[in-house]
């Protein structure tokens, strides 16, 4: 029997016509109730595969991989530490017994650095980062080399800023920076179980501030996967220091080694210490930080001390700032903090190393100290050019703007040596994408003596790759230089190259 409506009309029985309306009746009933009921199944599995997506979810942290935190952010850790097994990163590198990694790891601390300390850290990067800023998510300010992110490029803010700089920064902050730097080095070498004073301080070490603004360049993009060894070179014990809070200053931004299996994540507190070995052993990467302002510093130790940079001083110097390069020059009269910067000073630098905010080998410092060869100096910047013969040579180059590519390798060959464009594309094994490798090579001995060398690859007019000055090594000023060229593998074989080069003596 069809159920009977409540309320529905009484129908005289063999009422044909009433007897139609009330099978069309039920029928209606009937179709609505089957509709409620698929809308009703609908919502039940949309809400049980919504639980199901959220319980996976949460268990991958919302990533891309089961995850486990390593360290959680309500967690104060008085030191953890994990060991992993060694790559073999270092291998590749001169070792120094002693200190280059045979026990490998990772470990956080909460204990390091206290909470008035990481404030006061975090107020000098305010600061810093408040002169400038990229238009993109990631910023940086390195105090060392004074490369700040502004816009879509760097600056060096001693430059710019000259004496004016100490109305931003004072004695008291780079104190407490090289304090901070030391605890951290001393907390390395005991997890490690190596002297502190075999470690030394390397390039780039530096001041981030990221937030959720879609990224504008590739320097912007701090969070692909990368291993510290491969894109700085240097760094053979990597750590962080965070000044912000995960989930209460901002959301994302966790700190992940990536691991079959599980992945292990570091969240960002104020004043956590997390420090690992540099090589493959601790692939990681950062998550994108998905509001609010995630401050950190990278602080970098290398074994070499050839690769080793002073601590920041803040010893004023014929109108700069200690151990920085040139006189503040290129300070243009009557700036002020804050001052929009002039365009001249904004050197474009197309990453070439894929790695955490967007940064290869030495870059945010060889912008500061080295700008991109063709780029505007300013009158105290330019020195005399050395050596007639190579003076020769470069003026035979042509112009940047029409770089006829392999006809200016060819038309320096006592710049090149022979085979060199070859050698470099076939050592690196050409990969698709962005493959930067290195590859050693002696330039001419015409190049003693030179203190000073700027290079930069010109890659089919369109690209331009100034080169690190750490790619550059200068053993003494009478030896003959080494360049480390890192070359885009894949373009320096499909494309034309063009090695532009300049260079200022002693
Ligand atoms: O800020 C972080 O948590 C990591 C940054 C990083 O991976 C790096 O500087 O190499
Ligand atoms: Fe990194």
């Amino acid at each position: 029997m069809a159920p009977q409506r409540r309320g529905a009309p009484k129908v005289p029985e063999g009422s044909g016509a009433a007897e139609r309306r009330r099978q069309s009746s039920t029928k209606k009933d009937r179709v609505q109730q089957e509709a409620l009921r698929r809308r009703l199944k609908t919502a039940v599995l949309g809400a049980c595969a919504a639980l199901g997506v959220l319980l996976v979810w949460s268990h991958m942290g919302g990533d891309d991989g089961v995850t486990e935190a390593l360290a959680h952010r309500s967690e104060v850790l008085l030191g953890r530490f994990i060991e992993v097994p060694c790559s073999e990163d270092y291998d590749s590198h001169r070792r120094f017994e002693g200190c280059t990694p045979r026990k490998c790891g990772r470990g956080v601390s909460d204990m390091v650095i206290t909470g008035e300390e990481a404030a006061r850290v975090r107020s000098i990067a305010e600061k810093g980062l408040s002169l400038g800023g990229s238009d993109g998510g990631a910023s940086i300010l390195d105090l060392h080399s004074g490369a700040l992110s502004v816009g879509k490029h760097f600056v060096n803010l001693y430059r710019y800023f000259g004496d004016k700089i100490q109305t931003v920064f004072s004695e008291e902050d780079f104190q407490l920076y090289r304090d901070v730097r030391q605890k951290v080095q001393l907390a390395i070498a005991e997890a490690f179980g190596i002297s502190a004073s075999s470690l030394h301080l390397t390039k780039p070490t530096f001041f981030s501030r990221i937030n959720s603004t879609q990224a504008q360049t590739a320097h912007d993009e701090y969070w692909h996967a990368h291993v510290d060894k491969v894109t700085y070179g240097s760094f053979d014990y990597t750590s962080l220091l965070y000044l912000s809070n995960y989930l209460e200053d901002f959301g994302g931004g966790r700190f992940v080694f990536m691991e079959e299996g599980a992945n292990k994540t570091v969240e960002p507190r104020a004043g956590r210490v997390s420090f690992f070995t540099s090589g493959s052993e601790n692939l990681h990467r950062v998550e994108k930080v998905l509001w609010g302002t995630r401050y950190a510093i990278t602080i970098a130790f290398t074994c070499n001390p050839d690769h080793g940079i002073a601590d920041p001083a803040f010893t004023v110097k014929k109108g700069s700032l200690g151990a920085l390069p040139g006189p503040g020059s290129l300070q243009p009269s009557g700036s002020v903090p804050g001052a929009p910067l002039p365009p001249e000073y904004s050197l474009d630098r197309p990453a070439h190393t894929p790695g955490a905010l967007g940064l290869g080998p030495g870059q945010p410092g060889d912008v500061a100290s080295t700008p991109a060869p063709g780029a505007a100096l300013a009158k105290g910047d330019q020195q005399p050019l050395l050596q007639p013969s190579l003076d020769h040579a470069w003026s035979r180059l042509p112009a940047r703007e029409e770089c006829g590519c392999r006809s200016a390798v060819r038309a320096s060959p006592s710049i090149i040596p022979p085979g060199f464009v070859q050698d470099t594309a076939t050592q690196q094994g050409a990969q698709p994408g962005f493959e930067a490798g290195r590859a050693s090579s002696s330039l001419s001995t015409a190049l003693q003596g030179v203190s000073h060398l700027q290079l930069a690859l010109h890659l089919d007019h369109s690209a331009q790759v100034p080169l690190a000055s750490e790619n550059i090594l200068m053993p003494d000023q009478n030896a003959t230089p080494i360049v480390l060229l890192p070359i885009i593998a894949v373009m320096s074989l499909h494309h034309d190259l063009c090695l532009v080069l300049s260079w200022t003596g002693s």
